[in-house]
């Protein structure tokens, strides 16, 4: 049986006046799940992965192998459960900067509870580069300031910043292909897949929020519907 890696129990996110956007949302993640989130435009998708991701207030529990994230700190935990936002556009100075401050901090060099970490920073910084080269991202865009990128050369690069940081074990990826033409996503969705059955890969699982029901069919092995009610998979079942 595959590891669990995260439990949602009785998810609630209320908006400034109180009322909330969804509530009873309870699933759990397993290894190997790239878990597609589907909903109306405004049923909460994007928040769900920032409560994911200790970045929205919340109620109810988000445990982490079987811990929430104020036992892990908060920053450490975020390096594990990696919050990749639509729009990168409002991040300070160029990707390399943003690359080169990540990789400093304390909370991403840190080791696993005794387990090495695979990889050190300069080479991780020369793969990541790699990766996007992959993706058609010239290796020059990487010292243009983030708002004179354009949507799409964003989302790669903001990928691929995540996945070389080798830190995480479930990204949560929010549209992470709406700004690309089909034959880069697609090379991006059989990267990701490929990455999530690599045994040596410290990515585990992938939470995938997409419009596309198309995208999520190609991609996704569990398939959700949120609502203001709560989350359902695909069957109809309630997921936990
Ligand atoms: N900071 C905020 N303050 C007030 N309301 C907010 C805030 N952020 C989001 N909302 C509201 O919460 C609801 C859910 O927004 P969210 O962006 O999570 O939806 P979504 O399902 O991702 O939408 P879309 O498919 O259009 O991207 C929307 O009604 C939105 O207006």
């Amino acid at each position: 049986m595959p590891e669990t890696l995260l439990e949602i129990k009785d998810l609630e996110c209320p908006r400034p006046n109180g009322d909330p956007i969804f509530s009873h949302v309870n699933f759990s993640v397993r290894e190997g799940d790239i878990l597609i989130v589907q909903g109306k435009s405004g049923s909460g998708k994007s928040t769900i992965l920032k409560c994911l991701s200790h970045l929205n207030i919340y109620r109810g529990e988000v445990l982490y192998r079987g811990k929430g994230p104020k036992s892990y700190g908060i920053p450490f935990y975020r390096t594990r459960v990696l919050y990749v936002p639509q729009r990168a556009s409002l991040l300070p100075g160029t990707p390399r900067d943003f690359m080169s401050a990540v990789t400093s901090f304390s909370s991403y060099n840190k080791s696993d509870g005794g387990k090495p970490k695979k990889g050190k920073a300069p080479t991780i910084a020369h793969e990541t580069i790699e990766l996007a080269e992959s993706w058609g991202i010239d290796e020059e865009l990487w010292d243009r300031i983030w708002s004179n990128l354009s949507g799409g050369e964003m989302q790669r690069i903001a990928l691929a910043i995540a996945v070389g940081m080798r830190s995480a074990e479930i990204l949560l990826l929010d549209e992470p292909t709406s700004a690309l033409d089909p034959d880069t996503a697609s090379s991006v969705e059989e990267f990701l897949k490929s990455e999530i059955k690599r045994s040596e890969s410290n990515l585990k699982a992938l939470i995938w929020v997409t419009h596309s029901e198309e995208q999520g069919r190609r991609v996704g092995t569990r398939f959700t519907h949120l609502s203001s009610g709560g989350i359902r998979e695909e069957d109809g079942d309630s997921i936990v």
